[in-house]
């Protein structure tokens, strides 16, 4: 299978996930195991229900495995993400992570600029963050609607700004769930070239969920994740 760089960014290693005691006990994950590379974009499938959206979040930081081991790439050392204590997680992530939220997660009371703004109010060159905020919103055909606050968006156009947001800090991992399950397939595709770009261009780690097979021809390696096992699938060819 291709690989863009030679040592890999993140290293999930056998990860459990329990949900729930006694008769109510779930393993939604069962020593899974992966690898991100960087100039890679990844997409993970699988039934509903079967674990992706919690793999997702173990691998981000974002929910503590019951075992198991996430090995990020820091300065060219692996550490582990879940040895870190909760400070340094949550700046690890707020420094090299973007994330697409399902709900989208949009700031109510911000407008679509203001939201993508927000992430780049500690870069200390003012015309780079503009300059990049106007590259977003301009791909993602968002100018027009940089005024708009999220109650006056639509789903689809909410989605875009979550994207926007997540990409504006050329993050060096990208976790997208389900980024284009609110749009139509023309501004789905348009999404998936631009997590793309974030992988090929900007050697982003990308790794998408979803459950739409029309994403699988712009992907570089597939997996697929059904009762909490995780295996990587072939790609068309
Ligand atoms: N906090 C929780 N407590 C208990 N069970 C949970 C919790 N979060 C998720 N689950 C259960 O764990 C299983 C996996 O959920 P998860 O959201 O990871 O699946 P998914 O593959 O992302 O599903 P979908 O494709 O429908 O979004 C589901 O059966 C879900 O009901």
């Amino acid at each position: 299978m291709p690989r863009s760089g030679t040592t890999p960014v993140l290293r999930g290693l056998r990860l459990v996930k329990t949900y729930g005691d006694g008769d109510s006990r779930r393993v939604v994950l069962h020593e899974c195991t992966l690898e991100l590379y960087p100039g890679q974009l990844v997409l993970l499938m699988g039934p509903s229900g079967s674990g992706k959206s919690t793999l997702l979040a173990v691998l981000s930081g974002l929910l503590e495995p019951d075992a198991g081991q996430v090995l990020v790439d820091e300065e060219g050392r692996l550490r582990d993400l879940w040895q870190m204590n909760a400070a340094e997680r949550e700046s690890y992530r707020r420094r090299h992570t973007g994330f697409i939220f399902q709900g989208y997660n949009l700031l109510p009371a911000l407008t679509a600029r203001q939201q993508l703004e927000i992430v780049l109010h500690w870069c200390g060159d003012r015309r780079e963050a503009r300059r990049r905020v106007d590259e977003l919103l301009e791909r993602l055909g968002l100018v027009k609607l940089q005024g708009k606050k999220p109650a006056q968006l639509s789903g689809g156009e909410k989605q875009r700004v979550a994207i926007a947001r997540a990409l504006v800090k050329n993050p060096a991992f990208v976790f997208a769930d389900e980024p284009t399950s609110a749009l139509d397939w023309e501004n789905g595709q348009k999404v998936m070239e631009l997590l793309r770009a974030a992988a090929h261009e900007r050697q982003a780690a990308v790794l998408v969920v979803s459950h739409d097979h029309r994403l699988l021809p712009y992907v570089d390696v597939h997996y697929h994740l059904e009762d909490g096992y995780l295996e990587e699938r072939g790609l068309p060819a």
